[in-house]
């Protein structure tokens, strides 16, 4: 019998004031492609909305003017919730900060470290004043005994052993080859403890094998559904799997194991390279149950 995710009521959004397209790092965007602002507060709106009508709630971060990709808050950092590991506990959490890839969205972390410190959370770097190991946390899931993180076109092998360090758990690490699917965010979506949207082109032939591996049940789904209607790109509040598009057959599967399948339009944020699982955090992430912890963590590499 499948259990639900002990995690995902709870999320932290970005409000798109300064939504913007004003550089390009990844292929979905382009500078000619400006979303609407008022159509993309209205999706945005509309996407909280479907989380509390699932059972969830949200809390918003301000939008910094100058950081127009910071509505993908999904990158801010990974948050768990009463750690239990070699960190300080706190009772709100903590979070390992993203050392984002692009310098163009480095300022956002600075800004987020403070809002959660401000709601009582802990907080942690990996990497120190822009130098070290990159690290987004659109790449990095709960699961099984540990983490399954994706490294490659954004965060770096050596993110995977900081990660682990700070958290003291062990990292499943996946290599990402597939430019489009540039976050695990994009390629894999976990369900419930045994079941998870897999997209295995997003990676190479040992990490798609290695992931498979660790999915009892796994939703395969296609490098073109993935990338069209970015169905792994989707969260799961309760039995509602709040979804950006889904293709009758992965519609039918999840409502075969008993989902609710809700479709939510945020095409406005697709013109970023992002959908709802960008644009939510969930800050209720817990480790330490049936997660194994130990001083230092540790890596596992296919
Ligand atoms: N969790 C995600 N996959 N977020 C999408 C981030 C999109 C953003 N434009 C970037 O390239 O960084």
């Amino acid at each position: 019998m499948a259990a639900p995710l002990n995690w995902g009521r709870r999320y932290v959004m970005v409000r798109p004031d300064h939504f913007r397209v004003d550089y390009r790092i990844n292929p979905f965007m382009d500078l000619d492609q400006q979303p609407d602002p008022a159509l993309s507060r209205a999706q945005w709106d509309a996407l909280v909305s479907a989380i509390e009508l699932a059972g969830g709630a949200v809390e918003v971060v301000e939008q910094r003017s100058d950081a127009p990709d910071m509505v993908y808050a999904m990158n801010l950092g990974f948050v768990v919730e009463r750690p239990e590991g070699p960190l300080v506990s706190s009772s709100a959490g903590h979070v390992v900060m993203s050392h984002m890839r692009y310098a163009e969205r480095r300022m956002e972390t600075s800004s987020a470290a403070t809002w959660f410190a401000g709601r009582g959370f802990t907080t942690s770097h990996v990497g120190r004043a822009g130098v070290g190991a990159h690290l987004e946390a659109g790449d990095a899931f709960a699961w099984g005994d540990g983490l399954v993180v994706g490294y490659g076109p954004r965060t770096d092998e050596l993110g995977l052993k900081a990660l682990a360090a700070e958290l003291g758990v062990r990292v499943r690490g996946l290599r990402i080859t597939h430019p489009g699917m540039y976050h695990l965010d994009l390629a894999f979506c976990p369900l419930d403890d045994r079941r998870a949207i897999v997209c295995p082109a997003a990676f190479d032939e040992e990490s798609a094998a290695a992931l498979l591996a660790l999915v009892p049940e796994p939703l395969v789904i296609t490098e073109e559904e993935a990338l069209t209607t970015f169905a792994a790109n989707s969260i799961v509040v309760g039995r509602t799997v709040l979804m950006p598009g889904a293709p009758d057959r992965i519609r039918d599967q999840l409502e075969a194991w008993g989902f609710t399948v809700q479709l939510v339009d945020v095409s406005q944020f697709h013109l970023g390279g992002g959908s709802i699982r960008c644009l939510t955090n969930p800050i209720d992430v817990r480790l330490g149950r049936d997660v194994p912890m130990r001083p230092g963590g540790e890596v596992v590499l296919p």
